[in-house]
């Protein structure tokens, strides 16, 4: 199916989210969406899946004018978007949730949708238990079954709002050539990303977005400066590589044992220091989240001990973790991190209240806007955090971390960001590095923890690595490591 966007607009309040795009995706192609933290990409297609309205514009499918009322009306004419945040039903099982929306809704066959769920999961290689909880899976995991759910609902244009920040390098081999497979059957895959590297692998022809506008569109062969320069309006530099002294250890874990209902860590011995970054790679739902919940004093180990600058807090509520300066940013972030709702003045008051028993909301929003102003979040005082873009979401999530922290445990604390807001990520983090907080931070960007970390630890199935000295590393081996070999 040929998709055609015509001079589309859309507003919200003061803000310009998108002007005047126009945007053509031929059938059985792969079309990048490309555009910095904010560009208006995710805007644009929740106005081709339905979600929201064009204030001006129009859209055609194969050459007929549609009008799509709700989500539902998109899906009708074949079209589905797999959502940057998951947008699923966490106490609801995996299967109630494939089965979901579907004509016929819980009451269809069961035994049919879970023949159809497995199958459909093999073929990706994906190992989703129909029976679990949604809320016991990984975001990964969730956006697997949300693109399994599409594909069983037959959709002719697939829309992916940065598919590949949840999930493994291998699962990522698998998906993109689900993906080509998919174009070659004659669908219109829309992949909306920050990632050139994924544009360069994938897409078929790019549209970039700058602050609303479109900015261009390239084919291949792409040259990186070029896209980087459509989608800032500059060329970016890259960092040099930074050594930064240690100092006393600041985290020590002895001999800990700490697992869930899936997964089982054995003792796992890890000092960090003051000033220190270590990194944790491996696949999502690999054990990476349960060492850094029981260092954050979330869960409890079974056996083993952590202390934190020299004080034992094993078995520690979270609160004792707290008041050591031990500070965790989860991957999660509508769920865990922010709260929807509340406004951006409101969040900063939560952790940074003027007042003991009376808020001064006049201040409130003057702090609020210097925090803004200083996190370069494209949002106001009064924007309720669902409201901003997940970039912004992200930035929000980094200026409510309190200081000073001796240790600060991130999750994919640049997941969903652009180049360059990456780097301002980074910076910000080695800067806390250099006054001697430890820090411990996931990320499925294997790049980003070879360029940023001192060592990394690799998960693999609660298996975990000794600590491998970043600068021994290659990307390569990093890779075979995480998919479980060369241990
Ligand atoms: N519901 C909303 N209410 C108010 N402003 C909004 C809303 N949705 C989006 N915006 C604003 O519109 C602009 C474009 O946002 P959009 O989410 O489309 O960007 P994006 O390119 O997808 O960014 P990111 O890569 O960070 O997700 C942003 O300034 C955002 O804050």
């Amino acid at each position: 199916m040929k998709v055609e966007m015509r001079h589309i607009y859309k507003s919200f309040g003061p803000v310009r989210a998108l002007q005047d795009v126009s945007l053509t995706v031929q059938a059985g192609t792969i079309h990048g969406l490309l555009g910095e933290n904010g560009a208006g990409k995710t805007t644009l297609m929740k106005i081709l899946s339905g979600y929201l309205r064009p204030d001006r514009g129009e859209i055609l499918l194969d050459g007929q004018a549609v009008r799509f009322r709700s989500p539902a009306e998109g899906l009708r004419h074949g079209i589905g978007m797999l959502h940057q945040d998951p947008m699923d039903f966490p106490a609801l099982s995996v299967l109630d949730n494939f089965m979901m929306g579907h004509e016929g809704g819980l009451w269809l066959d069961r035994r049919g949708a879970r023949r159809a769920l497995k199958e459909l999961a093999d073929a990706f290689g994906f190992d989703l238990d129909p029976d679990a909880r949604v809320d016991s899976l990984t975001v990964g995991e969730r956006q697997q079954l949300e693109l399994l759910r599409l594909l069983w609902r037959g959709v002719r244009v697939l829309i992916l709002d940065e598919p590949t920040t949840g999930i493994s390098a291998p699962q990522k081999v698998r998906l993109f050539a689900t993906l080509r497979r998919l174009a070659e059957e004659g669908k219109a895959v829309i992949f909306v990303t920050h990632k050139l590297e994924e544009v360069e692998e994938l897409c078929h022809r790019v549209t970039v977005l700058r602050q609303g506008r479109l900015a261009g569109e390239v084919i291949p062969p792409y040259s990186p400066a070029r896209l980087i320069e459509l989608m800032f309006g500059r060329p970016v530099p890259m960092p040099e590589r930074e050594r930064i002294p240690l100092g006393e250890p600041v985290l020590e874990v002895q001999d800990l044992v700490v697992g869930d209902h899936r997964l089982r860590l054995s003792r796992v011995r890890l000092t960090v220091r003051a000033g220190e970054i270590i990194g944790l790679a491996g696949m999502e739902g690999s054990g990476q989240q349960l060492l850094m919940r029981a260092c954050a004093g979330l869960i409890r180990p079974w056996e083993g001990t952590i202390r934190v600058s020299g004080r034992d807090l094993t078995g520690k509520p979270y609160s004792a973790f707290l008041e050591a300066g031990v500070l965790y940013v989860p991957a999660n972030r509508l769920e865990e991190g922010l709260i929807p709702g509340l406004t951006l003045t409101e969040h900063f008051q939560l952790v940074y209240p003027n007042g003991r028993h009376l808020i001064d909301w006049e201040q409130a929003r003057a702090e609020a806007q210097r925090r803004i102003r200083e996190f370069h979040i494209r949002g106001r005082p009064e924007t309720p955090v669902e409201a901003l873009s997940g970039g912004n979401q992200q930035r929000t999530l980094l200026a409510l971390i309190r200081t000073p922290a001796r240790l600060l445990l991130l999750e994919h604390p640049t997941r969903g960001l652009d180049v360059e807001s990456s780097l301002w990520v980074w910076e910000r983090l080695k800067e806390r590095a250099r006054q001697g907080t430890a820090l411990m931070v996931v990320s499925s960007d294997l790049q980003e923890l070879m360029q940023y970390c001192h060592r990394i630890v690799v998960f693999f199935s609660g298996r975990v690595s000794e600590p491998i000295d970043a600068e021994q590393l290659t990307l390569d081996r990093l890779g075979h490591m995480i998919a479980g070999r060369g241990w």
